[in-house]
């Protein structure tokens, strides 16, 4: 058992940590290149979706690496537009990229997935417990996903185990920056009004750690069986830096 003092608030990663990376990869992402053309098309005159492409089109024109060689067209053409959305999108989720501009698109179309009951959200069975436990001793949950805000409370908000968005009190995206910059963290501290040590930070990627470490928030891995960098051979000296935990239930906030 990982005992942890003096915290205020307990700062949560999402895939792969309070959620199944296959739930994220395969049901979530899986649900937005099946309906990506369909959305686009049907939906190609509402104010949000023509944000959505405005921002897709930004990304891809801006992008400092392969995104960046995706034809774009100046064009407000209907087909022309949807195509080289389309393109992009399929680009960016294929090199998994946090770009802000897919979380906000993929969030917007999240909410048919969850309305439609589509999808459900899964979290893993010990994170529940974990979260009730964390409040009942007076500290705080909040979520820091490169997820949109908007579509972290979906997920919360529709979850195998009902609504748990109100148990949150507070949700970060990359609107504060990446995850992997400690001065997200800093920014993350100051708008909860704790000090970054009172903040137990939980993700199963190693660079988020790292990052969060460097703004001294505490932070521990969580390599649960389908988790990312705890078992990449080429990280484990970093990893290795960390206390790591199989599951939430390893891990005791003491009470000052
Ligand atoms: C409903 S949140 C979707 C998760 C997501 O889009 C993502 O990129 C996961 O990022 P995380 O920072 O939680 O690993």
């Amino acid at each position: 058992m990982v005992q942890v003092s003096n915290i205020k608030v307990v700062l949560l990663d999402i895939e792969g940590t309070t959620t199944p990376l296959s739930f994220v990869k395969d049901k979530l992402f899986g649900y937005v290149r099946k309906n990506l053309r369909i959305h686009l098309e049907e939906n190609f005159s509402n104010d949000e979706v023509q944000e959505d492409i405005k921002a897709i089109i930004t990304t891809a024109t801006t992008a400092t690496t392969a995104t960046a060689t995706t034809t774009t067209s100046n064009t407000t053409n209907k087909s022309t537009l949807v195509e080289n959305v389309i393109e992009i999108v399929t680009k960016l989720m294929d090199e998994d990229r946090k770009s802000t501009s897919l979380k906000q698109l993929q969030g917007h179309m999240f909410r048919q997935a969850f309305q439609s009951k589509a999808v459900v959200g899964e979290i893993y069975p010990d994170v529940l417990p974990f979260i009730q436990s964390v409040i009942s001793k007076g500290s705080k949950v909040a979520i820091y996903s490169s997820g949109s805000i908007f579509a972290q409370k979906l997920l919360f908000g529709n979850t195998v185990n009902g609504d748990l968005s109100e148990l949150i009190t507070d949700y970060f995206d990359t609107t504060t920056g990446p995850k992997v910059q400690s001065s997200s963290y800093v920014k993350i501290s100051q708008h909860l009004n704790v000090t970054p040590s009172e903040i137990l930070f939980l993700t199963d990627l190693v660079q988020e750690a790292v990052a969060a470490r460097e703004a001294t928030l505490q932070a521990v891995l969580v390599a649960r069986d389908d988790s990312r960098s705890v078992h990449d051979d080429e990280l484990l000296p970093r990893v290795n830096e960390f206390t790591v935990i199989k599951s939430f239930d390893k891990i005791k906030i003491m009470t000052s």
